[in-house]
């Protein structure tokens, strides 16, 4: 077994990005700078974002985080979304998610600029990244694309299977993995809640990223020898040993597979650290107008 290592691949990145941020300052006399948008307390987006800020400051970036109370209205929301897309000082936005019932995510995500998307969820990014149009590709999938690289791994001709749909993980990863691009060039299925028997699928998997939240779903008789193993999830449990108060777990039971697999991510020390590598670079190529000009 071999470690996809998250700590070593983001440190490694997060040394190029300064270089670049350094030069794009020397160029303009500014920093690239995105905004975090967070509404409400929720404990795990508290800790993204503001592991996010920390990781821009380090590389050269500029960032604001723009708070709000849960009872924030919809309209209040949308209304400094509007404004934040006007500021020419800013390069990329993000509205971190969950969101509270009230608020329409759908409706947030449309209203941001898409050449301010850094998250990359708005309709035309996704659409653009389908096509292989140059486009701002969603953090976490990117960051995994950028982690494959990194170490190597051959997807051409395999067959991945990811299980999880969303919006923000499942399915641009398995649009990305189906592309005609390194990483990619594999034949995907996309399984999900209402996939009977997922072991027939996970079994003849040589890829396999899992993204549902739901810890140790996948356990060792679900996985063939040599198989890759991304493990998406981050599920937050109360722990009163570890000094943050809570112990991370993702969805694969790391034990009992890592023995099976030729590669896996850790968790935490995996996927997490790749996807703030991701949102940087989506924020610098932004700021360059590499996306759209
Ligand atoms: N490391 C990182 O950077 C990130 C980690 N995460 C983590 O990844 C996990 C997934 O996040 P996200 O994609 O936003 O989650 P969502 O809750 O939006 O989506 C979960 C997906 O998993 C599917 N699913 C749920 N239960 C099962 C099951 N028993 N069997 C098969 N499929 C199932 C759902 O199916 P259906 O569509 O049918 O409901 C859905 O498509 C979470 O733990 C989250 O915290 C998320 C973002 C970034
Ligand atoms: N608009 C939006 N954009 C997002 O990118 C977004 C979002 N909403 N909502 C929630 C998910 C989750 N997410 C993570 C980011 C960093 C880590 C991360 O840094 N993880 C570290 C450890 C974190 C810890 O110790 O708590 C690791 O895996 O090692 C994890 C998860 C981004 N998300």
């Amino acid at each position: 077994m071999n470690l996809l290592d998250g700590k070593y691949v983001s440190e490694k990145l997060k040394g190029e990005i300064a270089e670049q941020a350094a030069a794009y300052l020397a160029q303009t006399g500014r920093k690239p700078h995105l905004v975090a948008v967070l509404v409400g307390h929720d404990g795990g987006s508290e800790t993204y974002v503001a592991s996010k800020m920390k990781n821009c400051e380090k590389v050269g970036f500029k960032s604001s985080l723009v708070r709000y109370e849960a009872d924030v209205t919809e309209e209040e929301l949308l209304a400094k979304v509007a404004e934040l897309n006007a500021d020419a000082d800013i390069d990329g936005i993000i509205v971190q998610l969950p969101l509270p019932k009230h608020i329409d995510p759908e409706k947030v995500t449309e209203r941001i600029d898409h050449r301010k998307d850094v998250d990359g969820f708005h309709p035309v990014n996704l659409g653009r990244m389908q096509r292989n149009l140059p486009s701002f590709i969603p953090a976490t999938p990117y960051g995994i694309t950028l982690m494959l690289k990194e170490y190597g791994i051959e997807t051409a001709g395999k067959h991945c299977v990811v299980i999880g749909r969303s919006n923000i993980v499942g399915s641009p990863m398995s649009i990305l993995m189906a592309r005609n691009t390194t990483p990619g060039n594999c034949t995907v299925t996309i399984c999900h809640s209402r996939t009977p028997d997922i072991k027939k699928f996970t079994l003849d998997a040589d890829i396999l990223i899992v993204a549902i939240g739901k810890k140790n779903f996948v356990t060792a008789d679900m996985v063939k020898d040599g198989v890759v193993v991304i493990d998406v999830g981050m599920n937050r449990e109360t722990s009163a040993t570890n000094k943050s108060g809570y112990k991370l777990y993702g969805d694969v039971d790391f034990d009992g597979v890592a023995p099976k697999a030729s590669w896996i991510t850790p968790v935490p020390g995996g996927v997490g650290l790749m996807t703030i590598i991701g949102l940087l670079k989506n924020t610098l190529a932004s700021a360059n107008k590499e996306v759209y000009s």
